[in-house]
């Protein structure tokens, strides 16, 4: 940790309670004294140090000149009190400031601090602003859409209410715009956007809003680089700005897997924070024309016929997504296939080890080795193409679901998500292949996803994580005399060809699903485009404490603090 100078120690009051205040190290810290000035009780509000109560200054939201009757006062009767002391104590200043509570929501505390100096309050303030503004990394202006029918409907009300407030307090001004059609805001970043303005986009509503947000920015982004987003090989510029999301979807699971809630006020702080984690994007593109982007799921068979099934009954909402899940899982289909893939090195970890990304993830922040950072997709590609394997493997079968994760996809449904030891930012996906198998047994697969078991540790599942894959529906490719006499694959809950499959050569396809869009084509190449955009969050938190040893506490400090002049 870079180490600050002790900057100010002073005595303050808080409730009636005389505090020494301290700033030093990046840290703000408060701890009571007793009657006689010395240290005594803590006062419950921010993270406990070992003697008293800190926050980092880059988790301060604001601070606010308070008037000496600051409503941080409590009760009737601590106010009565407190109004004796206003008359002594005119001056007070007030921090807002990051707290974390149960189950990685943030919230915005406060604590005012009243003093019997004017300058003292000032300098107070001056060094704590002059702080704040050190903070680079912080947006000052933000582009703000918001899908006002996404998830319940709440993404205006969310906004206004909850978000807003907070963006005003620190001082970011944002330009909002309610979309009024589907792609509205793709379009609008695009083309129409003036970005230069902006340190950020924000998304109000949910996984297809982010995708709207994610596609305008990456293909203005490639745009005003020169690059064709059409040349599956052409190397990608990542974008310059950084995205928040505010969930107000159905999933919200790009919110869920980087913030590990969904709460917008949480997000929202994260927002103010500055945070930043990068992401890798998958390309999808059929025969050389780009399709789309996915960040989350990339889904053939099961997730692909669920979308479809749920895209006509997006009247019922979120609930949409269960419906057509308990349907699509009675009507059992299997696709037939090949899925032909690029692994990605070992030192990467792999899908079933135990690393969990989390804030900070040390696989995400691995630099590739020299021999790593040989690897080229388009050289392997061309290999591949002429006839070699070039380190592809190739997969035939007849899969009841493909699916391809950049990240967990952890979110409500499933908290650990649908390959829970993948990483949000180290250019590989999980690519996971569930074979034909028995009802039950893939009820008991999906049943893992909402449970402690493990969902891959299945004869019928496989996991591999790449640097890219391609899939070939068995219908598109060559079919022998043996393939055409077979008869379209009937299950007890009806055929194979049924209302979201196409029969031919009885074979059938299904649809991918790409972040909750359906993908028109079932023939598809993929490949990983490392932390091609940055989010404002940080990864999943571990559980954090100051403790007694910790060098980083601010009451570990060496002699010689500045006090400031009464
Ligand atoms: C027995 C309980 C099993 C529960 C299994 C839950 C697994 C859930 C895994 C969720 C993975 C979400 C990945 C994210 C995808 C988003 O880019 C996309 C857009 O928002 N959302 C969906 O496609 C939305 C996809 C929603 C899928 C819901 C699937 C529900 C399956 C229910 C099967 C019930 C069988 C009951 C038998 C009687
Ligand atoms: N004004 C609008 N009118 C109609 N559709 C819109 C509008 N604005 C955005 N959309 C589209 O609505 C779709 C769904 O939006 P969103 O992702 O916000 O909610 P959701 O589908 O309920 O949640 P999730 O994607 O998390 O499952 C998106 O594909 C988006 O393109
Ligand atoms: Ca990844």
């Amino acid at each position: 940790m870079e180490k600050q100078p002790r900057l100010f120690s002073s005595e303050f009051f808080h409730k009636n309670r005389q505090v020494e205040l301290v700033l030093s190290r990046g840290v703000l810290a408060w701890r009571e004294l007793d009657k006689g000035g010395k240290r005594g009780s803590d006062i419950k509000s921010a993270p406990e140090t070992a003697h008293g109560h800190s926050v980092q200054v880059c988790e301060i939201v604001a601070v606010h000149k308070t008037e000496g009757d600051g409503k941080d006062q409590g009760s009737n009767r601590s106010r009565k009190k407190a109004n004796k002391h206003v008359l002594l104590l005119p001056y007070a200043f007030t921090a807002f400031f990051v707290r974390r509570t149960q189950q990685h929501q943030w919230r915005c505390s406060e604590i005012t601090f009243h003093c019997a100096s004017h300058s003292l309050r000032e300098q107070w303030i001056q060094a704590l602003s002059e702080q704040l503004s050190s903070l680079t990394n912080r947006p000052k202006s933000l582009l703000v859409y918001i899908n006002p029918y996404g998830g319940k409907r709440r993404g205006k009300r969310i906004y206004e209410q909850k978000v807003a407030p907070l963006f005003r307090h620190a001082g970011i001004s944002a330009d909002v715009i309610v979309t009024e059609y589907a792609n509205h805001a793709r379009d609008h970043l695009k083309t129409e956007a003036n970005l230069d303005k902006y340190d950020g986009v924000v998304c109000v509503g949910g996984d297809g809003m982010f995708s709207e947000v994610l596609h305008g920015l990456v293909a203005r982004t490639q745009s005003d680089h020169g690059v064709d987003q059409n040349q599956p090989d052409a190397q990608l510029v990542p974008c310059s700005l950084h995205i928040g999301i505010i969930p107000a979807g159905s999933t919200d699971c790009i919110c869920f897997a980087t913030i590990g809630t969904n709460d917008p006020v949480t997000s929202a702080l994260h927002i103010i924070v500055g945070d930043s984690q990068p992401m890798d994007v998958c390309s999808v593109h059929h025969s050389d024309i780009f399709l789309r982007y996915s960040v989350s799921l990339l889904g053939y068979g099961f997730y692909g016929d669920v979308l479809t099934d749920s895209e006509r009954k997006r009247w019922l909402g979120p609930a949409r997504y269960d419906l057509s899940g308990v349907k699509t899982f009675l009507s059992h289909n299997y696709y037939e296939g090949s899925v032909s893939f690029l692994p990605a090195e070992d030192t990467i970890g792999n899908p079933r080890d135990k690393l969990r990304c989390r804030s900070g993830c040390h696989v995400c922040q691995h630099k590739p080795s020299s021999k790593d950072s040989e690897w080229d997709m388009s050289e392997e590609k061309e290999k591949f193409n002429e006839g070699g394997s070039g380190g592809w493997s190739v997969i035939r079968g007849k899969f009841i679901a493909i699916n391809a994760a950049c990240m967990s996809c952890a979110c409500p449904r499933s908290p650990k998500g649908l390959s829970p030891s993948a990483h949000l930012a180290d250019g590989t996906a999980d690519l996971i292949l569930v074979r034909k198998c028995s009802r039950l047994g893939f009820f008991r697969h999906l049943l893992r996803h909402t449970n402690k078991g493990d969902q891959f540790d299945h004869a019928f599942v496989e996991v591999h994580r790449v640097r890219g894959f391609r899939f070939q529906p068995r219908h598109q490719e060559p079919v022998s005399l043996e393939d055409l006499s077979e008869a379209p694959k009937k299950t007890r809950f009806g055929t194979m060809c049924s209302a979201q499959t196409t029969c031919g050569y009885g074979a059938a396809h299904s649809s991918w699903n790409c972040d909750g869009e359906i993908l028109p084509h079932a023939a598809i190449q993929v490949s990983v485009q490392s932390r091609l955009i940055r989010l404002f969050a940080r990864g999943i938190e571990e559980p954090q404490r100051f403790t007694f040893e910790d060098p980083s506490s601010p009451w570990a400090l060496e002699p010689g603090t500045q006090q400031p002049a009464a």
